[in-house]
């Protein structure tokens, strides 16, 4: 099938090569490399939004703004056009998996529960990955049927603080080795296992730490939705030369939410100039001490801490990880989606 949107050949080639980590050979064309290569479909924001016609929106200008991130611009034409067809592709997996369940009961002759749909969230750190959750979430819920739905961050399963201090890791907050992977994992295992409680810890931004005795249960859901800057990571290979499994290998469903690094960085750099309003100038937060910058000391510190920590975790590990989704969804400068990239079965 050809790509969908403008551009040349070799263009839309080398950004799937980039997609892949495949170098391209300079002279590659359309003759020499068939577009079948690319395992994902590619859909314009307006083919994209063309894909849920008959389907009603269940939320209101009221929820979306209880929904927003801070510095989302998002509004109910843009969750009409992102989240509407989104919900109902995602309606039609859970439903599959269900047919499938119930293929897999019969073979074995047992009735077993079916265990919740899981579905990864990964992107950069403050690419909207938690808007583009809770709206998902929200949007599913009021699904006929009324799903059960729940949500759970990563940043759960961060050391704490004391901890990462003790390892040297402050400074690598949001890293792969930042987590207690193994606790995630069990986390991951038990909820896929069919277990009635499953219980998380709790991060907190204010406080930048773990809360400590913090706990967030998820019972039994249809669909669970697990969002995090890593969930996409490959599986580890131990000291002893053995793959571990993969946090993705228990996700029914994944979506990688993609931008350029520099909108990433611009909108890190003001939310970070919103936060100093807000947050920050709450008195237990951890970033205080930036209540009383002015702009320009504020837009430089948060340039740091983007360009020491956050920038080098996305290009290093978390980009490298975008191919490993079901769904890639792209969002232009102004937060507003650009295009989709969805994987054919
Ligand atoms: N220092 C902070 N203080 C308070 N809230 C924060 C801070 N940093 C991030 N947040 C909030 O935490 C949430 C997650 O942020 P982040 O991990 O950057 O992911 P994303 O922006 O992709 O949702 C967002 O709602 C953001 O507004
Ligand atoms: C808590 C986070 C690591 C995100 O964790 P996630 O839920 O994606 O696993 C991130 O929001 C963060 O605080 N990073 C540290 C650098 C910074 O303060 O921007």
């Amino acid at each position: 099938m050809p790509p969908r949107r403008g551009g040349s050949w070799r263009t839309r080639l080398s950004g799937w090569a980039t997609l892949f980590g495949v170098a391209l050979p300079k002279d590659a064309s359309v003759e020499s490399v068939p577009s079948s290569t690319t395992p994902f479909v590619e859909l314009d924001r307006a083919a994209w939004s063309r894909l849920s016609a008959s389907t009603p929106l269940p939320l209101t200008d009221d929820d979306v703004a209880r929904l927003r991130g801070l510095g989302d611009p998002i509004d109910l034409a843009e969750v009409d056009t992102v989240y509407r067809p989104l919900s109902r592709l995602l309606t039609l997996y859970v439903d599959a998996v269900g047919s499938l369940h119930h293929a897999t009961s019969t073979f074995l002759g047992e009735r077993t529960h079916r265990t919740p749909f899981v579905i990864g969230v990964a992107g950069s750190v403050a690419v909207g990955k938690s808007t583009a959750s809770r709206v998902l979430a929200e949007m599913l819920r009021r699904w006929p049927g009324t799903p059960r739905v729940e949500l759970v961050t990563t940043d759960g399963f961060l050391y704490p603080n004391a901890e990462l201090a003790r390892r040297g890791l402050m400074n690598r907050k949001g890293f792969p080795e930042s987590y207690d992977r193994r606790a995630l994992l069990r986390f991951l295992a038990e909820v896929k296992s069919g277990a009635d409680v499953v219980e998380a810890p709790v991060y907190d931004h204010l406080t930048y730490d773990i809360v400590p005795e913090g706990r967030v249960r998820v019972q039994r859901p249809d669909v669970l939705i697990v969002e995090g800057l890593n969930v996409l990571a490959p599986a580890r290979t131990t000291a002893q030369g053995r793959r571990s499994v993969a946090v993705s290998d228990y996700f029914d469903f994944s979506i990688y939410v993609d931008a350029r690094t520099s909108d990433i960085r611009r909108w890190y750099v003001d939310r970070f100039l919103r936060l100093r309003e807000t947050a920050f100038a709450q008195p237990q937060s951890y970033f205080h001490r930036y209540a009383g910058l002015d702009d320009a000391e504020a837009r430089a510190t948060a340039q740091r801490i983007w360009a020491e920590i956050n920038e080098p975790n996305l290009r290093q590990n978390i980009l490298p990880t975008r191919g490993r989704a079901t769904l890639v969804m792209t969002k232009s400068a102004d937060h507003r989606l650009h295009r989709v990239l969805l994987r054919k079965l």
